[in-house]
Order: C-alpha cells, then sequence, then structure tokens
C-alpha cells in the first residue's frame, strides 16, 4: 500500500467538518463557544487555508517562496489590517477575532500565516501611534498588502535585552540620520515598509524612538537571505541603516516612546504568534487522528493501541487548554487590562511550548512517515519550532511573569 500523501492532505483534512463520535462535535473544534459572526469569519479563514494555502505550503517551503499574490488575496478578505480601524481600510475586529482568524488560517500554512500577523502588528502601531497624516499615509495600502511591512527591533548585539539597542537616529534639522543594523527581519528586503526602533536619546527604554522607513530610502540595503529550520514562506535578512535620512514626520509617537510602541506592538504579536502555534497543532492532531485510523501494525488499526490513544487525549487536551489561554489574553487586551501584558506573555509562553510539543508526537505517532517531506507533519513542526524562541524567547515570558508574580 502507498502511503505517501499528497502535499494536498492538509487541505482535505480541514475541509471535512470536525466531528466527534457519533455525530457529537470534536472536543478540539476551534467554533466552539463563539458567535455566530465569529463562526462566520472562521469559517471564511479555513476556506481560505485549505483551498489556497494547504495545497502549496510545502512548495512555499520548499522553493522558498513568498507567497505574495496568496497573501493579496487574503488581504481582499480584510486579513490585512484586522485589527486596525476601518477608515484607513482596516477591519476594525477585536484581538479575539484576530486570533481565530490567525488560528485558522495556519492550519493552511503557518510560516506565512505568521508573516501576515507580523505585518498584522505594524500596521496596528501605525494606525495606534500614528498622526492621522501618517495613518492616512500607510495604513490603506498595508491593508490591502499593496504594500507589506517588517518589524525592525533586534539586533545582531540585541535580542532578550531589547532596550539595549544601538541603532542610533541623531536628528538634524527636519531628519534623522539613522546608522546601525537590525537582525533576523521578517520580510527584510522583500518588503516595502519598515517600523525600525533606533536610539535619538540616551541609554535605556526611555532612549527609544519609532521611525517608519520605506524601501528605496538612500543608505537602506539588507543582508543575505538566511537559511532557516522553517519559516521557508517568509524571507529573513538583516536590515542596515548607513545614513539613512528619515524625515521627522516619519516618527510615530514622540520622541522617547519608541520602547513602549514596541511593547505594546508586541503583547498583539505574542498572542498572534501564539494563535498560529494552535493552528498548526490543531492540523497536526487532524493529521495523527487520520494516520492512527488508517496504519495498521500487528494486525489491526494503530488506533485500537491504548498507549496512542492516551497520546492523542493528551495531545487534545493540551491544545484545548492552550486555545482557552490565547483566547483569555487576546479578550484582557481588547479590554485594555493592566494585567494583559503579563496574561499576553503567560499565552505566549504556555501555548508556543504545548503546541510544539503537540505537533512533535503527531510527527512521532507517524512513525519513519512522520521524517519525510512527503507528509506535512514535520513542516508544521519545523515551522512552530521558533515560536518558542521569536517575539520575546520563552525564557524572557518566564521572566515577565516572574517579574509581575516578585515584583509586583
Ligand atoms: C521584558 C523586557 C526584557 C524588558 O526589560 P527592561 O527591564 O529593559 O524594561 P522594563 O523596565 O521592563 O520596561 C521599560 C518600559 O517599557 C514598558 N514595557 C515593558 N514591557 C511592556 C509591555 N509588554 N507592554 C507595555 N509596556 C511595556 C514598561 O512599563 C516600562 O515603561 P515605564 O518605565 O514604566 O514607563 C523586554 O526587553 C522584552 O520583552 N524583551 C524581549 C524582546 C523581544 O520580545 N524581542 C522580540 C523581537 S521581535 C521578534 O522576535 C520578531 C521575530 C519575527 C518577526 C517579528 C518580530
Amino acid at each position: 500500500m502507498a502511503w505517501r500523501v499528497a502535499p494536498g492532505a492538509v487541505a482535505r483534512l480541514l475541509l471535512r467538518r470536525p466531528a466527534g463520535r457519533r455525530g457529537i462535535a470534536s472536543c478540539i473544534d476551534p467554533s466552539a463557544g463563539l458567535t455566530e459572526e465569529q463562526k462566520e469569519f472562521q469559517k471564511v479563514a479555513l476556506d481560505f487555508a485549505s483551498k489556497e494555502m494547504a495545497p502549496h505550503m510545502a512548495e512555499w517551503d520548499e522553493k522558498e517562496i513568498f507567497p505574495v499574490e496568496t497573501m493579496r488575496k487574503a488581504a481582499q478578505l480584510g486579513f490585512g489590517g484586522i485589527y486596525v480601524k476601518p477608515d484607513v481600510g482596516g477591519s476594525g475586529l477585536s484581538r479575539l477575532d484576530t486570533s481565530i482568524i490567525f488560528e485558522a488560517l495556519s492550519t493552511g500554512c503557518t510560516s506565512t500565516t505568521a508573516y501576515m500577523s507580523i505585518h498584522n502588528m505594524c500596521v496596528w502601531m501605525i494606525d495606534t501611534f500614528g498622526s492621522e497624516e501618517q495613518r492616512c499615509r500607510f495604513c490603506p495600502s498595508l491593508c490591502s498588502m499593496e504594500k507589506f511591512a517588517s518589524y525592525c527591533l533586534t539586533e545582531p548585539g540585541s535580542g532578550s535585552d531589547a532596550a539595549s539597542l544601538l541603532t542610533s537616529a541623531q536628528r538634524k534639522g527636519d531628519t534623522y540620520v539613522l546608522n546601525g543594523s537590525k537582525a533576523f527581519i521578517s520580510g527584510g528586503g522583500d518588503t516595502d515598509v519598515y517600523v525600525v526602533m533606533c536610539r535619538t536619546g540616551g541609554p535605556g527604554p526611555k532612549g527609544i524612538s519609532c521611525l517608519v522607513l520605506e524601501k528605496g530610502t538612500p543608505g537602506l540595503s539588507f543582508g543575505k537571505k538566511e537559511k532557516k529550520v522553517g519559516w521557508n514562506s517568509q524571507p529573513t535578512r538583516a536590515v542596515i541603516f548607513e545614513d539613512c535620512v528619515v524625515p521627522v514626520g516619519n516618527r510615530l509617537g514622540a520622541e522617547g516612546q519608541g520602547f513602549s510602541i514596541a511593547m505594546k506592538g508586541l503583547n498583539g504579536g505574542r498572542i498572534n504568534i501564539a494563535s498560529c502555534s494552535l493552528g498548526a497543532a490543531h492540523a497536526s492532531v487532524l493529521l495523527a487522528q487520520e494516520h492512527l485510523t488508517v496504519r495498521k501494525q500487528f494486525g489491526e488499526p494503530l488506533a485500537n493501541n491504548q498507549y496512542l490513544q492516551f497520546r492523542l487525549a493528551e495531545m487534545a487536551t493540551r491544545l484545548v487548554a492552550a486555545r482557552l489561554m490565547v483566547r483569555n489574553a487576546a479578550r484582557a487586551l481588547q479590554e485594555g487590562r493592566e494585567d494583559a501584558a503579563v496574561l499576553c506573555s503567560m499565552a505566549k509562553l504556555f501555548a508556543t511550548d504545548e503546541c510544539f510539543a503537540i505537533c512533535n508526537q503527531a510527527l512521532q505517532m507517524h512513525g519513519g512517515y512522520g521524517y519525510l517531506k512527503d507528509y506535512a507533519v514535520q513542516q508544521f513542526v519545523r515551522d512552530i519550532r521558533v515560536h518558542q524562541i521569536l517575539e520575546g524567547t520563552n525564557e524572557v515570558m518566564r521572566m515577565i511573569v516572574a517579574r509581575n508574580l516578585l515584583q509586583g
């Protein structure tokens, strides 16, 4: 019997309405408890993921294709500025709605959806902290994904210790002169708009400002395309600034507000990335479910093996727990609660760790087949591994939670 699974296997599983035994809704159904409206756009996102993304995810990964046209199609559905205000082209949806959409899209291609989440974070930052003129200048073409954005915080010498960044912006009349470099920039080189955290004042967080740069600015250049374990449908490059002249009118917020803007962007970013992990884990559970049912060993389906049944039950339980954490944090952020930033960190920590474990277990259940590129499960494992590292490592997430508990 041929076991090889066509690249469209995930799409086929996604299109099947998730159902448990005897027609009772599956316990991992992501639409459980949602409003009718949320179920509606979740369905739109799942359909898009299964028809427009899942059939191509292996090719985008293999050939390192940044699927610009597919993302533009997604933007026509409102996914280019999901939590951006409607007057500048956004969809004006809530953080919870956003999480539901990213979870659904990620089942079709986690790497592409993760880039879209970063893009959405950048547009939200401009929408929220920009002047009317800046909002009108940048947001419409970003929401439609005619243009793409990159978030530039990390530097070769500052990762977790983000407030020690060195890229400098020296004020000269109505302009800043920008010098320095950024590392690991998603979309870098292929995107049009760069949201850059840089130093306009003294050391520490209060000396940081946020500038928006456009591709084509003299002195703006890019490093080589990095070779990565996953996230291959989005390019990653260093971004280099050599005497880049940026108008003062491109600064978001006041001088010294940049670190706060960057962190507020990341609060949402962290639950968005966690949502992408949920999608990958959901798809992996579906793949494992199917494999256990179809694959026979010792004369019977693997699904009859109690050890594997227990592992599958654990995977489903961890998925549902992670989803609850993410949705709880999304609600807290939407309500502007004081504990929102810490809850976002807890959700990012829990969901990205748990979902990686789920995907990895799904791969294990596939035996040797799980290690073959013909099977989608390995791509979900490779794509979400990095979610434990970026938008704040999970060690930094633990630090944020511990600080909250011990320092008030
Ligand atoms: C938590 C952290 C380690 C911060 O520590 P310090 O002790 O230096 O700063 P501290 O004294 O805690 O704070 C300064 C001001 O900042 C406000 N604020 C902090 N967090 C937040 C927050 N979450 N929300 C709102 N405000 C925040 C804080 O209140 C304070 O302001 P105040 O003085 O009170 O007015 C921070 O640096 C961090 O988090 N690192 C991870 C970086 C990190 O996450 N990269 C990821 C880079 S992006 C990335 O990886 C990507 C990859 C793929 C593409 C997309 C991006």
